[in-house]
């Protein structure tokens, strides 16, 4: 949701309209102070201590004899100046390196939870009383030693979403896209988080101006300025001979922070009129099986070519658990491959070795995968980011979760293009009307303008496949990209992926479990189980006449427990040889 919209309805909500006129008011007085009033706050004249309000003096005179207005207006300088400058400080410390560790995890993450943990254990007025006893009564210094003591509420706060928001699909997509870390964050990841910090921020300011005045009305304060808890704490103790002295300290403070208050509680309703992110997909998979490996005598293809490839992850004891066995895999230009297996199987750790995405302690540990000829297994991650999106593209299985539904149709289309093909606004929004056109969408001017909301699960997956298309790769993933779709849309996407293959003489990697997409779409397969692959072929061979007790076992249960038939028909016309 933009910033505008949210705007609007913290001021169509009536509260929301009231604490922000209430926080300008007393923002504008307090920055107006010289203007509105005439006297210095500290000038004292002592026979007039105690005189009430007159025409110089509107709100009367203290115990000192100093005008009460102009010590409510400067006090409030000093009072807001020294919240904000807490805030300042737990901003800064708080929210960077919430974002980075919640980002990233890894051993800054635990070093930073570490360290706030310890910071929260101590206790903020001992600290802050020690503080002053150690470096001087001055509140400035206060204030900065505050900050850094609430500066773990924003890190929790911001660290908490960005961990979730990271595991988010189209967190993955804008990966696969190509987009560059520091992209994702300022694009995906801040907008999810500004909200709960804008709100977090009025909290944390109600509550800085709350312990500054506290310090002040304690005397623990630097004393020589005025504040609003210095001038409540004089009050105090002239409370039995002018009791009206508490009246005007204690209504900035209330109404400021009440004000505060609201505000966040308006914000909070705005942005939880926002439609909610989708959960994210959490893969699952059986335990791996044990099957025989195969050497591929065939000679490399010049699109993808795998061999020997390895995967493990890293064991908490230190140990690799591999899941990924040393397979061999090849895809020519304009073929359509289908990578076939059960859930588990390994298809998805393959894929992702191609685009080097494996997720956090997956890694590649043997093999050689090349694309267009040149090696890509151990490429640095700057290196495989220039390939993903150029080269190498990625439709993912659940269209609607890889969108984000904070942006148009429109900007999600154009981000890509911007950043790859280094377009202008315009040059971009005409590159992704054509996207739209190339994958068929009746309306490209109106999808554009779209939220993902708005558009049904098929539109949302060409929605995808355009994106991946959008720098004319040569090799296009695609994970099960039919799974979440009706059986007519199904049928749809895949006639697009065979027009793609024919027209542009696309590459494609598919992967699925699915043999009946398979027998649509693909020229040749490759069948997976445990982590290898235990048969490949053309389509017609693999579902005609499988060889590989496996892949018997898969062609059965596709057969409802019958025995598989020899041969197998394929959907599309396609020449069997039996
Ligand atoms: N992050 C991980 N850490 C450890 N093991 C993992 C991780 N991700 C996947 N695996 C293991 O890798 C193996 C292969 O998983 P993969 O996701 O490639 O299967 P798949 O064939 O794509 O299944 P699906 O169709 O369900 O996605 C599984 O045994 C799985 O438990």
């Amino acid at each position: 949701m933009s910033t505008g919209r949210t705007l609007r309805r913290v001021l169509r909500n009536p509260l929301g309209a009231l604490s922000a006129a209430l926080l300008l008011i007393v923002v504008a007085a307090v920055l107006l102070a010289p203007v509105i009033a005439s006297q210095d706050p500290g000038a004292s004249s002592l026979s007039q201590a105690f005189a009430g309000p007159s025409g110089g003096h509107p709100l009367g005179m203290d115990s000192a004899g100093r005008d009460i207005l102009a010590r409510v207006l400067y006090g409030g300088r000093n009072t807001l100046g020294g919240a904000l400058l807490a805030l300042a400080i737990a901003l800064v410390l708080g929210v960077p390196s919430g974002l980075f560790a919640g980002y990233r995890g890894g051993w800054f993450d635990s070093a930073a939870t570490w360290t706030v943990n310890l910071v929260m254990a101590l206790p903020a007025m001992v600290v802050l009383l020690a503080s002053r006893a150690i470096l001087g009564p001055d509140v400035h210094v206060l204030m900065i030693v505050l900050g850094v003591l609430v500066a773990p509420s924003f890190f929790r706060l911001v660290r908490g979403i960005v961990a979730n928001v990271r595991n988010e699909l189209y967190v993955d997509a804008a990966k696969v896209s190509g987009l560059s870390d520091a992209r994702i964050v300022a694009r995906h990841v801040l907008t999810v988080v500004r909200g709960p910090i804008i709100i977090q921020t009025a909290l944390v300011a109600g509550i800085a101006i709350a312990l500054q005045a506290g310090l002040e009305f304690l005397g623990v304060g630097s004393g020589s300025s005025a504040t609003w808890g210095a001038m409540l704490n004089e009050a105090f103790q002239n409370i039995q001979r002018a009791p009206r002295l508490i009246l005007w300290p204690g209504l900035a403070l209330g109404l400021t922070n009440c004000a505060l208050v609201l505000l966040a509680g308006a914000v909070r309703d705005a942005l939880e009129e926002q439609a909610p992110r989708p959960a994210r997909r959490r893969r699952t998979g059986p335990a791996e099986a044990p099957a025989p490996v195969t050497e591929s005598a065939a000679p490399r293809a010049g699109l993808l070519s795998v061999r020997g490839l390895t995967v493990a992850y890293a064991r908490p004891d230190g140990t690799d658990k591999e899941v990924v066995h040393g397979i061999d895999l090849d895809v020519r230009p304009g073929e359509i491959v289908g990578l076939v297996g059960e859930s588990g199987s390994g298809k998805t750790q393959t894929a992702f070795s191609v685009l080097g995405l494996l997720p956090e302690g997956g890694r590649v540990t043997r093999g050689s995968i090349t694309v267009n000829g040149r090696e890509t297994a151990g490429l640095r991650e700057r290196d495989h980011r220039a390939l993903r999106g150029r080269t190498l593209a990625y439709v993912p299985q659940e269209p609607m979760s890889n969108l984000d539904p904070a942006f148009t149709i429109g900007s999600q289309l154009m981000e890509p293009v911007r950043h790859h093909l280094g377009l202008g606004r315009k040059e971009a929004a005409e590159k992704a009307r054509e996207l739209l056109r190339l994958v068929e969408i009746p309306d490209p001017d109106r999808t554009l303008r779209l939220y993902p909301h708005e558009i049904s699960g098929g539109m949302a997956q060409r929605v995808l496949i355009a994106g991946a298309m959008s720098c004319d790769p040569d090799l296009l993933i695609a994970d099960e990209p039919t799974t979440a779709l009706d059986v007519r849309v199904q049928a749809e996407v895949l006639a697009l992926l065979r027009r793609l293959r024919d027209e542009r003489g696309l590459g494609v990697l598919l992967v699925t479990h699915n043999l009946g997409v398979v027998a649509d779409l693909c020229d040749r397969v490759a069948v997976m189980n445990g982590g290898r692959i235990v048969e490949t072929g053309s389509t017609e061979q693999i579902l005609g006449a499988p060889q590989d007790p496996y892949t018997r076992t898969l062609l059965d249960a596709v057969l409802d427990d019958a025995p598989a038939r020899a041969p197998w028909q394929p959907r599309e016309a396609r020449t069997v040889t039996a």
